[in-house]
């Protein structure tokens, strides 16, 4: 009979040395009633969306949370569940350095996803696990995901993290929506719109750097900058945990970036074809970190976007690239008339 695993991943604590894990302030006082219920209200994440149940020996099934609008499944919930399903079957002193996925179907809200995992090579020092996760019988997503253990090494370099305000000074997503619904003279159907996008219950937490045209009217650079974090307590946990979490997160409003300097077309059709990622050293996604994005290329009726997951300390936590299929049509349709 199906069980329903205990956490997500099971076993792995943190990386052993190496990079020392930064301290959340609700572990700095966990002592106290208020982190005590903090602790309680475990992320929507890990309860529910990355708990696989386990059907057999590499076989889960995974149920779904949030669904955007376009009822296609979130693509960043099918590489976070599948990165569950292939970290299940490695050895707890390896972790998650790189995946890279293509998405070959739409996901379908209606039923679960079942992953199967292949275990491809155990190596002395990387592993390597093959996913496909499978609806009505077809894979909709091939994700392989490499893991390795711990090797320190004198070679050490990162780009430096932009300078930006920090999250305390900044509103959330939901804020500068309220704030936007506040204006007076603000169109119906502009309202109707924002009031779809609070409606959304998405088990992440975004603070954008800069305030974002809910109604694009200019072209920007085709650059995006956000504070981002999973919704409730996870703890220091498991690293296995964090880089399923940063998965999920790392393809929202990713490919959106290289739509900006397009105000004067709005996407009749976008999904993303592809997401790979690197993982380059300990973090939490439970805190605040810094998400980068750009959009290199765009062309082709495709579009190319990097990402940077900085930790708040300055530390290059994960990087990430993406291309989506964009195809486009004027915001102004000529009259049929
Ligand atoms: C990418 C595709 C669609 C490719 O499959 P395909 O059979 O080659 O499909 P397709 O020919 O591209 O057709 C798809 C659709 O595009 C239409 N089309 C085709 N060519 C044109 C054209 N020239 N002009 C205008 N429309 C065109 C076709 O008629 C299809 O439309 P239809 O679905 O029939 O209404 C497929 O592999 C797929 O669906 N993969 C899964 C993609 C996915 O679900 N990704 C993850 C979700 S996206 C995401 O999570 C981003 C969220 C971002 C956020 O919310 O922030």
């Amino acid at each position: 009979m199906a069980e329903r695993e205990v956490g997500v991943i099971g076993g792995a604590s943190d990386y052993p040395g190496g990079n020392v894990l930064p301290k959340s302030p609700e572990d700095e006082s966990s002592e106290s009633p208020a982190s005590q219920h903090s602790q309680d209200l475990k992320s929507i994440l890990v309860t529910s969306v990355l708990n696989l149940e386990k059907l057999d020996v590499d076989l889960y099934r995974g149920t779904h949370h949030w669904v955007p609008r376009s009822q296609r499944l979130f693509g960043g919930q099918i590489v976070g569940q599948a990165l569950v399903a292939a970290a299940k079957s490695v050895s707890d002193n390896l972790y998650a350095h790189s995946l890279h996925c293509y998405f070959v179907r739409t996901g379908d809200p209606k039923v679960p996803v079942l992953y199967q995992v292949d275990r491809i090579r155990d190596g002395r020092s990387f592993t390597v696990r093959s996913v496909r996760a499978i609806q009505h019988g077809q894979p909709i997503l091939i994700c392989q995901a490499s893991f390795h253990m711990l090797q320190p090494s004198p070679l050490q370099h990162q780009f430096t993290m932009p300078v930006v305000p920090q999250p305390e000074d900044l509103l959330t997503g939901e804020e500068l929506i309220r704030l936007y619904l506040s204006k007076p003279n603000l169109a119906e159907k502009f309202k109707q719109g924002l009031n779809k996008l609070l409606a959304n219950e998405v088990p992440i937490e975004i603070k954008p750097v800069n305030p974002p045209h809910f109604y694009r009217l200019a072209a920007t650079e085709p650059k995006t900058l956000f504070w981002v974090r999973a919704r409730g307590y996870i703890g220091e946990g498991n690293m296995k945990l964090h880089c399923c979490v940063a998965a999920y997160v790392s393809d929202f409003a990713f490919l959106g970036t290289a739509l900006l300097p397009y105000p004067d077309y709005r996407a009749q059709f976008s999904a993303s074809l592809d997401h790979a990622m690197w993982f380059h050293t300990t973090f939490r996604s439970d805190e605040w970190m810094l998400y980068e994005c750009e959009s290199p290329w765009a062309g082709g009726s495709r579009g190319l976007v990097q990402g940077r997951l900085w930790r708040r300390d300055g530390v290059l936590a994960a990087s990430c690239s993406q291309e989506g299929v964009l195809r486009v049509k004027p915001v102004t349709e000529p009259s049929k008339l």
